[in-house]
């Protein structure tokens, strides 16, 4: 069995991730062996098997045991360890929830059921280090995979609606007390069905713009408001999200050379853990909706096709509806007025499901020789 090294594993990301593998059976196929920044000597999870305690996340000794490391602790744990360790000669298979390694000529971004052929190649060729693909990124292609298969896209315009989970635990809560405090800034109005609109709006908008607003973490009002920015900025106006959106994309593919352009703007909006986006796709040639339809859904076991109607669209295609699910609903499915060849699709996703822990516990499973 192949010892397994798990870092980051209590964190969010790493949460889902012990959450799939426990129900998935995953820890009877590996000999796991947790690791902590922080806690050091203290019993690990219950994974339904016996566990050693508690190892430093920085023992490179103990680190070099494994035949496979699984780091969900993010990008300054990676930066940190990663190069002493296979300067050191580890030739283990390092598999990372963080971007650091991402674009390195080195790694592969794994999103297996997009690219299983790019992924099986690089193992063949002896390629150890394996990443998870940004999050609206891998949402993206799991709902549009099919169009990509059939090499129908000339580019993608994708604007996203990114929830607060994507920024953190802290962000989330934070999220949830700007909520409270709205509710609270309006008090007994809200129940009270002669109140006018307008007062209540006003008593809003006077909380939203206070000094006292809970902002600590986002900076400024996410519930109530939306913030048109994410991660910093890079060349060209660019946030470093809308950038991730191409390169990770054509790489995933394995398209480095012959690039789809993908370029748009990312958006955060106060949902909880699912990430939506609004596609403009400019296909190559014209290619009837119900053909569309068809390659979408036959791309892969999770991606759902949701009739472009108002019911279907409003109950399906929704960050409640799609929170703590696997499927990746697709729909808003229609030809735009600029011509034939040009798509507007709606898809949403769990964001920490195929959006960061998924990939990496199916990467595990090819490593582990499934
Ligand atoms: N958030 C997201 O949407 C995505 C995140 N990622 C990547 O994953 C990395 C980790 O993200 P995320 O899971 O959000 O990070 P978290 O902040 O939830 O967890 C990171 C680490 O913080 C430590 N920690 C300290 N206090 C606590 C606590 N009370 N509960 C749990 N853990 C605690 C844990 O390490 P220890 O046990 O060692 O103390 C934990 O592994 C990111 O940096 C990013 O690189 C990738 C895709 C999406
Ligand atoms: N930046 C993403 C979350 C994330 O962690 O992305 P990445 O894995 O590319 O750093 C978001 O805010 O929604």
């Amino acid at each position: 069995m192949k010892k397994v090294g798990f870092v980051g594993w209590r964190g969010m990301v790493g949460s889902v991730l012990m959450e799939r593998m426990r129900s998935e059976g995953d820890f009877g196929d590996i000999e796991p062996v947790f690791f902590s920044t922080s806690q050091t000597g203290q019993p690990g999870p219950d994974v339904g098997r016996a566990v050693p305690a508690l190892q430093d996340a920085h023992d490179m000794a103990a680190l070099s045991e494994m035949d496979a490391i699984v780091t969900c602790q993010g990008g300054d744990y990676t930066s940190a360890v990663y190069d002493p360790l296979r300067s050191a000669g580890w030739q283990g298979y390092w598999i990372d929830a963080a971007s650091t390694l991402r674009m390195k000529d080195h790694s592969v971004i794994v999103l297996d059921p997009v690219n299983a052929g790019v992924i099986r190649q690089a193992l063949a060729d002896g390629t150890r280090t394996f990443v998870g693909g940004n999050c609206t990124v891998s949402l993206m292609l799991m709902a549009i995979g099919g169009l990509v298969e059939h090499d129908l896209v000339e580019w993608i315009a994708p604007m996203t609606y990114q929830a607060a989970s994507g920024s953190g635990a802290q962000h989330m809560r934070e999220l949830l007390r700007q909520m409270g405090y709205l509710r609270d800034a309006v008090g007994e109005r809200l129940d009270d069905p002669a109140a006018a609109i307008l007062e209540i709006d006003r008593d809003v908008t006077a909380a939203l713009t206070g000094g006292d607003y809970p902002a600590e973490h986002f900076g400024v009002p996410l519930a109530g408001s939306l913030i048109p920015w994410i991660d910093k900025p890079v060349a060209g106006g660019q946030s470093r999200e809308e950038w991730k959106a191409g390169v990770e994309t054509n790489k995933i593919l394995g398209r480095q050379f012959d690039p789809i352009a993908i370029d748009g703007l990312c958006v955060r909006i106060g949902a909880m853990r699912s990430h939506a986006q609004a596609l403009t796709l400019k296909l190559k040639r014209d290619v009837p909706l119900d053909e569309i339809e068809a390659m979408l859904a036959a791309a892969n076991d999770w991606v759902r096709v949701v009739p472009n109607e108002p019911q279907p669209s409003q109950q399906q295609l929704t960050p409640a509806a799609v929170s703590g699910h696997m499927h990746v609903p697709v729909g808003r499915l229609r030809k735009l007025a600029m011509g034939d060849e040009y798509l507007s699709a709606f898809t949403v996703g769990d964001q920490l499901l195929w959006g960061a822990a998924e990939p990496l516990r199916r990467m595990l499973r090819l490593v582990i020789g499934d």
